[in-house]
């Protein structure tokens, strides 16, 4: 301020918290960030925080510095925040941890401080970890985890394409964290990860699947993860969402679950958000979570037709347009949504369903024809009958259309797995091959 008073161009800049570089993760040793992922690697052990924590990569700093200076002219008399204005939640660290391949325990804050004084004599990172908590946190608390201060950022995100840096500041996502953790590890830092040792023609590719806690979503989910696919998992129930996670982590695959409700933009949102944190952008889309009553439509039961349309055609939608500018944007990507037969030809006792499912055919076709030359592919697959939940009659729908019209006991149905190999087989195909339709029926009562 003093040199500004005289006349001196200046430029204030108010720094964060400085993490790794992006190429090497070159990081001061004593930065909280690195001491606390070093603490929890270490240990095993995630402790319960509230933990909002930001942190900007040392080199874009230094960039920005560096060619704001050769700007002065441009940029004397501002102040530049490098301050992450997208801060994450350490619970969503540690979930990425997890599926990342290390395996920690969640514990109290308090059983965590007692686990790191039995590992600081041999460790030196934890003893200067909690040397560093001692100081912040006095008390034994942590409390002070709780405290974020945010600052006004505009003024460099404004400078930021006049700096030439125009991929704007560093979002603190799976690509970054995934850098860091193998540098880190590299140099003895941290330990290794787990690899997810599936293999498979899918390595690397990252797939979200609608309706993976049952039936068809669930078995696709499980074919995708044994093909090296890291799966996120969409639906309603949690739980369910967690045995099948676990099922495919206990196979050595990748999962995590993303709760939501299709019907929900702001859920599927959310979601998609979840699964680019934690696994990276989807390369697939799967959507699978879809809902069938046998109903004659002149049965009145009104709250199923309005249901088979929010999940069938309004749920679907909402997944597609989610997750189509990421896929635009990176000009790749795969949506395979779950038609039916019913899809091809009517069905009586499911007219609502089976215009739900003509609804599928037809949306997935125009979509197709718009963004088939931007590098994505879209399939539709349209099984029969499979042997899922699906097929149960509801205590509150039409059991008389279900008695008449329903496949069951009349022949061999499909296994949901039957239907995730077709899907398999759609996307394993090389990028200039597309497998627009599969119709896939028990070989017993084709349509
Ligand atoms: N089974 C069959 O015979 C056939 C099925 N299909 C289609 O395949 C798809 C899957 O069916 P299938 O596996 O058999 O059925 P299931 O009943 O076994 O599974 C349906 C899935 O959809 C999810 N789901 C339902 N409503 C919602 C919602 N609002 N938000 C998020 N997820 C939801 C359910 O999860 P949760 O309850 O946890 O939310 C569940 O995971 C459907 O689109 C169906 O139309 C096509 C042809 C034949
Ligand atoms: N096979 C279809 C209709 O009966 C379906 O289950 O989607």
């Amino acid at each position: 301020m003093k040199a500004r008073a005289r006349g001196m161009p200046v430029i204030v800049y108010r720094l964060g918290n400085q993490a790794g570089d992006r190429a090497n993760a070159a990081w001061n040793p004593q930065d909280l960030t690195l001491l606390m992922l070093q603490g929890v690697l270490r240990s095993g052990q995630a402790p319960r925080l509230n933990w909002r924590l930001e942190f900007t990569p040392v080199d874009f700093t230094s960039e920005v510095i560096v060619r704001a200076m050769a700007q002065l002219s441009l940029h004397a008399g501002k102040i530049f925040h490098l301050v992450n204005p997208q801060p994450i939640s350490f619970d969503l660290l540690c979930d990425w941890l997890s599926v990342s391949g290390y395996t920690l325990r969640r514990v109290d804050y308090a059983d965590w401080l007692v686990e790191l004084r039995q590992l600081a004599e041999a460790c030196q990172p934890i003893a200067s970890l909690l040397r560093l908590l001692e100081e912040l946190a006095p008390s034994g608390g942590s409390q002070y985890f709780g405290q974020l201060s945010t600052f006004d950022s505009r003024q460099l995100r404004a400078a930021l394409p006049s700096l030439g840096l125009e991929s704007g500041y560093p979002a603190i996502e799976s690509s970054l964290l995934a850098v860091y953790v193998a540098r880190l590890a590299e140099r003895g830092l941290l330990p290794r990860a787990r690899r997810n040792t599936s293999g498979g023609a899918l390595l690397g590719k990252v797939a979200m699947v609608t309706g993976a806690s049952s039936g068809i979503g669930q078995a696709v989910a499980q074919a995708l993860a044994r093909d090296g696919c890291q799966v996120a998992l969409v639906a309603r129930r949690a739980d369910q969402l967690e045995q099948v996670r676990q099922g495919i982590l206990a196979a050595q695959g990748v999962a995590v679950a993303c709760p939501a409700d299709v019907t929900s933009r702001a859920e599927v949102e959310a979601a998609v958000a979840r699964c680019r944190s934690l696994l990276g952008q989807p390369d697939i889309l799967v959507n699978s979570a879809g809902v069938m009553y046998y109903t004659r439509a002149f049965s009145g039961l009104t709250h199923l037709t309005d249901r088979t349309i929010d999940v069938n055609c309004r749920g679907l939608v909402h997944t597609v347009e989610a997750v189509l500018p990421i896929m635009l944007d990176r000009g790749g990507g795969h949506i395979v949504n779950l038609s039916s037969d019913a899809g091809r030809a009517p069905f009586p006792g499911l007219a609502v369903y089976t215009g739900s499912k003509f609804f599928v055919e037809g949306y997935s076709r125009a979509l197709r024809l718009e963004v088939a030359s931007r590098g994505l592919r879209v399939t539709c697959v349209q099984p029969g009958d499979v042997r899922t939940p699906l097929q149960a009659c509801r205590d509150d729908a039409d059991s008389e259309a279900h008695k008449e019209f329903s496949g069951q006991g009349k022949y061999t149905m499909l296994e949901p797995e039957d239907v995730a190999r077709a899907i398999l087989y759609a996307v394993q195909q090389p990028p200039h091959v597309g497998v627009n339709e599969i119709l896939v029926e028990s070989r017993e009562a084709p349509i």
